[in-house]
């Protein structure tokens, strides 16, 4: 697993102790084996008074090492370090290790009574890192240093002591808010709240902390050990009532979630029973909960998403990104005005066309509007706002692009208008300017047929809102050359959203996940389902919304436009119903309209409709089907298998084509672009860990039953038989890309 620590001692007696283990310095068994020789080594020097712990290159420590989990999940042995000790193979690998650590912490504690230790923290200390820190007698920091336990974004809960120790000196309200969302605060928050002492620039950090150490030792600055600290610690009832409140809070939160409720209790019983006890709570509630689906599922997710940038035959061919400083967006509606947003706020320089002054206005007022929303929630200063409202210049003209880097063509979905406009662009732009479409649904080939450019067509797919949603989906075809993308993921990590680079199709990967969602859901409601009760299920499961709720905000324009594609290239699988037209006949459009499957008030809160009722019955006299009384009474567990079933085998269908080169990719582009809930691994991961062959013979039975829509394809048949797992590497697809 690699990484180490090292120890230095100067002539004033102080053992710097460093981690190293890039990039973030993580605590692998290698680093931990380590720190605790180098505290042993400075505990026994004489020459030794007080000690400093650092990190290398300006970063404290990320953690514990994430990567070390699925060896620990699966109980398998390591060979070296800790495992090396006698009698360790036959003892459970993680909890000798952990009891390992928890003795090492301990040993500190006695260390700290004998020679005091110092933090010294610049960049990260998470999780692991920052419970380190806490374990040192006293935190000096840089101001931007970023100081948190996120372990509960992993499934598991601080497991060296955090759920002990942050209380101790931040207050439990506020050790309570850090590890119940996993936000880190900044040094100078960190400073205020009492977790760090000191607040130093990085280049008197190491000084100050070997002074503070030696100070310690001198009694002029207090030596203090958090795990006994009680001061900052609420009395008793209110300490009660901010634990019921908290849990609460997560149980609104995530429903389904168990390791917050957990967290909440392992904290309880160190205030109740005192620290000893709930180091020991915590050290067995973490060794469950590190084997739970939920850690498995969201550590996939961390690593899947860092993942989506490696794409084989692109990203390893040692290309560089080129340097973009001026973009050209085309049409300023809602997804036009949201990537302005995003892109202006990130230092690019942004041009904004549209047709007539009236749009120009309008785009460039959406701009503005999405800035001035920002300031108003606090996350963005006036003096920011100016500067960044600067970056953007309206023009009406295909003459001020001529110098941009690149474009991204956000007009209505509309093939010929966009195959005219790439004719103008390849026209006025320069011949290396990167020429993207926001497309959703439209094939890339299709909208440059007519250029000679395709090496530098790419398909930016943003998610609405732009600024705010984190992915891009980045399109390729099977001409669209490496540089490009590389261009392209650059620009994506620099406005921070997670890049999934998919092949070229109808729909791409999240469309084409997201098109059999809302296909399942009406062809449950026409033969019985009740709409609401679907959306429950689907909530229930852990999506932000049903499908008809989703529909509904989405507007029903959008949900005809973008299904009349999927209609026109996958006729043999899609469920034709009615409902929604008849609807639409109506003058029902959706949240916009007020009326769409539910109601809406002036504040946008969504009740059922009794009439609903009519055009279902409507649209049932259309198709033909007739209600079976079964589907009156599905359970959520037969809802969700009848809804997501076709949105795997749909994945499957993607992955196999070669659209998605790892069906990782289409977890993420699940997880971000559909709403999937992380903590079930995205559509790949979960229909593993339901099964292929069960997944397989459900809708084997159901095609037979209802028709092709729930037909599995090939791939997932092949798995099935096979019984081999849906996102185990593609041997037989060839991709596309
Ligand atoms: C017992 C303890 O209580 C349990 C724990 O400590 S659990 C771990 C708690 N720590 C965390 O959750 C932190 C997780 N990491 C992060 O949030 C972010 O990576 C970060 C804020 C540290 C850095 O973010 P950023 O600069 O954007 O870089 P990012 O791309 O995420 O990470 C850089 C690399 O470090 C790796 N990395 C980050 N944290 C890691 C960790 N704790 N363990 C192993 N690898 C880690 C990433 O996988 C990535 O690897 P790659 O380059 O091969 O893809």
């Amino acid at each position: 697993m690699g990484g180490t620590t090292t120890v230095s001692v100067g002539s004033d007696g102080v053992a710097i102790i460093t981690i190293i283990n890039p990039p973030v310095n993580s605590l692998s068994f290698d680093v931990l084996n380590s720190l605790k020789e180098s505290f042993d080594q400075a505990l026994q020097r004489d020459d030794v008074k007080a000690i400093v712990v650092t990190g290398a290159r300006g970063k404290f420590s990320g953690g514990f090492d994430i990567s070390a989990f699925g060896a620990l999940q699966e109980g398998k042995a390591m060979t070296t370090g800790l495992a090396s000790k006698p009698g360790y193979v036959s003892i459970d690998i993680l909890s000798d290790t952990m009891e390992e650590f928890l003795i090492k912490m301990l040993a500190m504690l006695v260390l700290a009574a004998r020679k005091p230790s110092v933090a010294a923290i610049d960049g990260l200390a998470l999780g692991g890192g920052l419970e380190v820190a806490m374990a040192c007698t006293a935190r000096i920091a840089t101001s931007t240093a970023q100081l948190g336990l996120p372990e509960l974004q992993l499934g598991i809960i601080p497991g060296f002591g955090g759920t002990q120790r942050l209380p101790r000196l931040v207050g439990l309200a506020k050790a309570l808010e850090m590890m119940l969302t996993s936000k880190p605060v900044r040094g100078e928050e960190a400073h205020n709240l009492g977790l760090v002492d000191a607040i130093v620039s990085g280049d008197e950090l190491l000084e100050k902390a070997r002074q503070r150490a030696l100070d310690i030792l001198a009694y002029k600055k207090p030596w203090v050990l958090s795990l006994y600290r009680t001061d900052k610690i609420e009395p008793l009832g209110e300490a009660r009532e901010i634990l019921n409140f908290a849990r609460a809070q997560a149980r609104r939160q995530a429903p389904n979630l168990q390791h917050p409720q957990i967290c909440i209790d392992v904290i309880e019983e160190g205030i109740i029973s005192g620290p000893r006890a709930g180091l020991l709570k915590e050290y067995e509630a973490f060794q469950v909960l590190l084997k739970s689906d939920t850690c498995k599922s969201l550590i996939h997710v961390f690593f899947a998403q860092r993942g989506t940038t490696r794409v084989p035959g692109v990203t390893d061919l040692g290309l560089k990104p080129r340097q973009i400083r001026k973009i050209a967006i085309l049409g300023g509606g809602l997804m036009g005005s949201g990537i302005a947003t995003a892109l202006i706020l990130n230092g690019y320089q942004v041009v904004l066309k549209e047709v007539n002054q009236k749009f120009l206005d309008a785009g460039l007022g959406r701009v503005k509007a999405n800035l001035t929303s920002s300031v108003k929630k606090g996350k963005l200063t006036q003096e920011k706002f100016e500067k960044t409202i600067s970056r953007l210049k309206g023009v009406l003209d295909y003459e001020s692009l001529k110098d941009v880097d690149m474009v991204i063509e956000a007009v209505i979905e509309n093939v010929s208008l966009k195959q005219q406009i790439f004719l103008d662009l390849e026209k006025h732009c320069s011949p290396n300017c990167i020429l993207a479409s926001n497309t959703s649904t439209i094939d890339l080939d299709l909208i440059g047929e007519k250029t000679k450019s395709h090496d530098r067509i790419v398909g930016a797919h943003f998610f609405s809102p732009a600024h705010v949603m984190p992915l891009l989906e980045i399109v390729r075809t099977s001409k669209t050359s490496p540089q490009t993308v590389v261009d392209l993921l650059d620009v994506g990590k620099k406005i921070r959203k997670t890049p999934v680079v998919v092949g070229n199709c109808t729909g791409f990967a999240v469309n084409r996940m997201f098109f059999p969602y809302a296909q399942s859901a009406l062809l449950l409601v026409e033969r019985g389902a009740d709409i609401y009760k679907i959306d429950r299920a689907i909530t229930k499961f852990g999506m932000p919304m049903g499908p008809f709720r989703l529909c509904d905000l989405a507007g029903f324009d959008v949900a005809v436009a973008s299904g009349s594609q999927f209609v026109f290239n996958f006729p043999e699988r899609t469920y034709k119903s009615m409902i929604i037209p008849l609807m639409q006949e109506d003058k029902r459009a959706g949240e916009t309209t007020r009326k769409g499957f539910y109601l809406y008030n002036d504040k946008r809160k969504a009740s059922p409709d009794p009439e609903i009722k009519m055009y279902i019955e409507k649209a049932r006299e259309i198709s033909g089907v007739s209600v079976e009384p079964k589907f009156g009474k599905l359970s959520d567990k037969d809802i969700i298998e009848m809804v997501f079933f076709p949105v795997v085998n749909e994945a499957c269908r993607v992955y196999a084509e070669g659209i998605a080169v790892k069906a990782a990719d289409l977890d993420i582009a699940g997880v971000m672009g559909m709403g999937f809930p992380p903590y079930r691994g995205g559509v790949m991961f979960w229909g593993d860990s339901v099964g292929s062959k069960y997944i397989y013979e459900k809708l084997n039975e159901w095609s037979k039953m209802y028709g092709e829509f729930f037909k599995p394809c090939d791939y997932l048949a092949q798995r099935a038989a096979l019984g081999a797992p849906l996102s185990s590497p593609l041997d037989q697809a060839k991709p596309r890309l």
